[in-house]
């Protein structure tokens, strides 16, 4: 590994195993490679002693870091990268979990909304096509039927690593991993060559961490390379999805959802309500698929869409995946996107509990919803503190000119004053001038008085929490599901049994 990875090495004894690698001290296990890693906060190596407690074998670092650990952990033999250890460890990692040989078909999706959402689908057709599914993603991490927690969206390199090693164990033949800007930046995908990789759409988030939208795009276009994989598939209903097609550095097939857009695939809806949507697509040489997703929404056909050219682009037909499917519809369950808490068949308002953080995703949602919601819409959401600020207002707008009430509460304030985050959301719900704004910092009070409002035919729906467990208040970790939160709320109101 020393010469194949350009380390330089100091007390390296021969003949050391290493059986894992772990790039956090706190998780280390007797035989793993630690990886000191320098990061915002904290250089990683100066917590070499803990790891070398819980038996770490060696340690692979930069030369500070070396420095550090001379004095922090002295008999830990130390290997040292002279560029930042990030650009070695997704191949360090696949060769020491085996992954450079694993024989899966590989996919990956980015995009700014609806990443989680293809990923589920794509598992869901694999499992339809007959091939044992993985999947990686915001909500969770599945390894065939098992399920692990997500912190990540797109997880460390030792840790994709690890959790690929897992899945060629339990004979998955077919992985979808969730691929962020991030992780495209920060070498986490390094060492996994993906045999598809598709974007969807992109808007404004995270400017926080890239500065301006350029910088943002240029990292998901980045995936589109043959050091990343072999071709592509994408979305060119917007100028961003058409520059990918133009820039992209692999073969791609586009998709569009748009009449008369130049594309390889066309997508048409041919019936949506609450309960779903229904499309019909079609492709070259004749390739067609008709059928359905249970979600509301035209942006869920059109995931679908593109999970199945992404399939039909890795050699598995969509006639194979078909025949595992009664009559085109897609099972798919996505935990906290668009999930409904109600039960379908009730005579009461509907809730929906969402994951949707972003002005592109709002608009997604409340135009959908605008088209099959039978009465008024009533639209329930916070902001991240501490994270791109700028794009606050257009979600408070977009959020009004969409719904008939918005609520304006809470989601993760972090260390900025909640009050504060309220106030930028209700300026931009104000000008529109659409809804009624009310602002109920309380989430747990905001979703009774969503329901107080709510009369039979009406929606509401809650975007930000989706799946998650927690709130985040000036750095803690307070228990909060909005799904549990929203269930017990609605049988206090007798809308659930
Ligand atoms: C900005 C960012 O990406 N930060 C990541 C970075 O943190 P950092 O540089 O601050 O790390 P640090 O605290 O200085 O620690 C340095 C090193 O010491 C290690 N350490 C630290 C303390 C200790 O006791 N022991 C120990 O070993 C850490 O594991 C780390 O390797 O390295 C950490 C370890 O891998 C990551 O967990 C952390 O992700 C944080 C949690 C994060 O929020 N990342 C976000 C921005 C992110 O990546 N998001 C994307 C997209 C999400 C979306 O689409 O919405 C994602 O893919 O999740
Ligand atoms: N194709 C789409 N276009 C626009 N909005 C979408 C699309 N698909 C889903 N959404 C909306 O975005 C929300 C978030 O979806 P999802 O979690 O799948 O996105 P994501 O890209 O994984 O987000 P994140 O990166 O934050 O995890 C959905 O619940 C829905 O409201």
């Amino acid at each position: 590994m020393v010469d194949r990875f350009g380390l330089r090495t100091s007390g390296l004894p021969t003949g050391l195993a290493v059986t894992g690698v772990s790039l956090d001290s706190r998780d280390v296990r007797p035989g793993d490679l630690y990886v000191g890693m320098p990061g915002a906060q904290r250089h990683g190596a100066e917590f070499a002693g803990q790891a070398a407690a819980s038996g770490a074998s060696a340690m692979l670092t930069d030369a500070p870091g070396a420095e550090l650990a001379a004095a922090a952990a002295p008999d830990l033999p130390v290997l040292v990268s002279e560029a930042h250890p990030r650009t070695v460890l997704g191949d360090v990692a696949a060769a020491v979990y085996g992954t450079d040989g694993f024989a899966a078909r590989i996919f990956g999706v980015t995009g700014t909304n609806g990443k989680t959402s293809v990923v589920y689908l794509l598992a869901e057709l694999l499992r339809a096509a007959g091939i044992t599914a993985g999947l990686s993603s915001t909500a969770e991490r599945r390894i065939g039927d098992e399920v692990v927690v997500s912190n990540l969206t797109s997880p460390e390199a030792s840790e994709l690593h690890g959790l690929l090693a897992r899945m060629a164990e339990v004979g998955v033949a077919g992985v979808a991993l969730e691929v962020s800007a991030q992780a495209v930046v920060r070498h986490r995908l390094d060492g996994v060559h993906f045999d598809v990789v598709a974007f969807n759409n992109f808007s404004q988030d995270h400017l926080d961490e890239f500065g301006d939208l350029e910088t943002y795009f240029a990292a998901k276009l980045a995936l589109f390379s043959p050091e990343h994989a072999e071709r592509g598939v994408v979305v060119v209903d917007s100028p961003w999805g058409q520059r990918i097609a133009r820039e992209s550095r692999i073969p791609v097939t586009r998709l569009a959802t748009e009449y008369g857009q130049d594309a390889d695939w066309h997508l048409a809806i041919t019936r949506q309500t609450l309960d779903g949507v229904s499309f019909v697509l079609q492709g070259p040489e004749g390739a067609h698929f008709r059928g359905s997703v249970p979600v509301f929404g035209r942006f869920m056909a059109e995931n679908a869409a593109l999970a199945l050219i992404m399939l039909h682009e890795a050699g598995i037909p969509i006639e194979q995946v078909s025949r595992g499917l009664d009559h085109g519809r897609i099972p798919v369950f996505i935990p906290g996107r668009l999930e409904q808490i109600t039960e379908s068949g009730s005579s009461g308002p509907r809730f929906y509990v969402d994951y949707g953080h972003t002005p592109g995703a709002f608009a997604a949602m409340l135009d959908a919803l605008g088209e099959v919601a039978p009465g008024r819409i009533i639209f329930l959401f916070g902001a991240d503190g501490d994270r791109d600020t700028t794009k606050r207002e257009e979600m408070g707008r977009i959020a009004a000119a969409g719904a008939d009430t918005v609520i304006v509460c809470d989601y993760h304030p972090r260390s900025e004053p909640p009050e504060a985050i309220r106030a930028q959301l209700i300026a931009g719900a104000r000008s529109a001038r659409h809804a009624d704004v009310i602002e109920e910092g309380d989430p747990r009070a905001a979703v009774r008085l969503a329901i107080s409002l709510a009369d039979p035919g009406d929606v509401i729906l809650y975007a930000g929490p989706g799946h998650e467990d927690h709130q985040e208040v000036a750095g803690r970790f307070i228990p909060y599901s909005a799904r549990d939160e929203v269930r017990g709320a609605l049988r206090e109101a007798g809308l659930l049994p």
